[in-house]
């Protein structure tokens, strides 16, 4: 394995193809221990496909990605996915489990417990943990049917956590929330960044109101091209927002938190 302070993830020059198409041109990122990213970006931009690169689940056409320590494609993928916390809040579970159950399959990456197999009072008492952070101590035992889509969203948070990944993907994580479910699945990651400083984590979202206040680094795609990266405050400013999804967007950044408003086009 590698130095524990080593770069978390990084790419060089990496381009995907599909189809004669460039989903992804020239990407160039390096993520270390502690940075929080968010990856914002138009619909088809290009976010999820990159996502898959950066969670071991896709292989570049041209240049190198480098995850934990390890380069693709000369790594088992799915040992290496072991390593990840990957949240994607189309992960589906079509069996009534209780939440406690979803958490734990989070260590054999499953979609229910598997036969013949249970955790040890550590593993049980490590997901307890997770479930609290995630303020769902009190759904612990619910079945997944009956959860809301916001308690959903902060259970499959506390599942990716029972590897205790070193890296932790989350793919548009507020997506059908309402704005109470929203603010506390936030809060939930802010608190859970600031208990594990060395956490890297990369967010998926096209909302620029559910950036997390914890977020260090900003990366804007737009056609598979990055348009600008860097420390979030430096990225996320309504020249480079306009440009990335082709409309002008006046930026605005309150106690940590970012608001967008279309601006009206200036008469000619
Ligand atoms: N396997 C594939 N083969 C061909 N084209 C693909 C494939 N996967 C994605 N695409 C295309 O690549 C582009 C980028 O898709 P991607 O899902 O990464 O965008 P996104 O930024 O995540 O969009 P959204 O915000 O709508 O989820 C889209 O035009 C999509 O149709």
């Amino acid at each position: 394995m590698q130095h524990p302070n080593g770069t978390v993830l990084s790419t060089e020059h990496v381009d995907l193809v599909r189809d004669g198409r460039y989903l992804l041109k020239d990407i160039n990122i390096s993520i270390e221990p502690g940075q929080h990213w968010v990856l914002l970006g138009a619909n088809g931009a290009g976010k999820s496909t990159l996502l898959s690169l950066l969670g071991a689940t896709a292989h570049p056409t041209r240049g190198s990605v480098y995850v934990l320590g390890h380069k693709l494609g000369r790594v088992d993928m799915r040992e290496l996915r072991m390593d990840i916390g990957h949240v994607n809040p189309r992960h589906t579970i079509g069996i009534p489990i209780t939440v406690r159950n979803v958490v734990i399959t989070g260590l054999t990456n499953t979609t229910e417990v598997m036969p013949r197999w249970s955790p040890t009072p550590e593993q049980e008492a490590h997901a307890d943990a997770l479930i609290d952070l995630l303020g769902m101590s009190p759904r612990s035992d619910a079945l997944w049917p009956n959860l809301s889509q916001g308690e959903r969203g902060r259970a499959l948070i506390a599942r990716a956590l029972m590897v205790e990944p070193r890296l932790l993907l989350l793919d548009e994580p507020a997506t059908g929330l309402d704005l109470a479910a929203r603010e506390q699945l936030l809060t939930a990651l802010d608190d859970l960044r600031n208990q594990n400083p060395s956490l890297a984590s990369i967010l998926v979202t096209h909302h620029i109101e559910e950036i997390p206040s914890t977020t260090t680094h900003a990366l804007l795609i737009k056609d598979g091209v990055v348009t600008a990266s860097g420390l979030a405050e430096n990225v996320i400013t309504t020249q480079n927002i306009s440009e990335c999804f082709s409309h002008p967007i006046e930026i605005e950044r309150r106690g940590g938190r970012w608001n967008a408003q279309s601006r009206p086009r200036e008469r000619v």
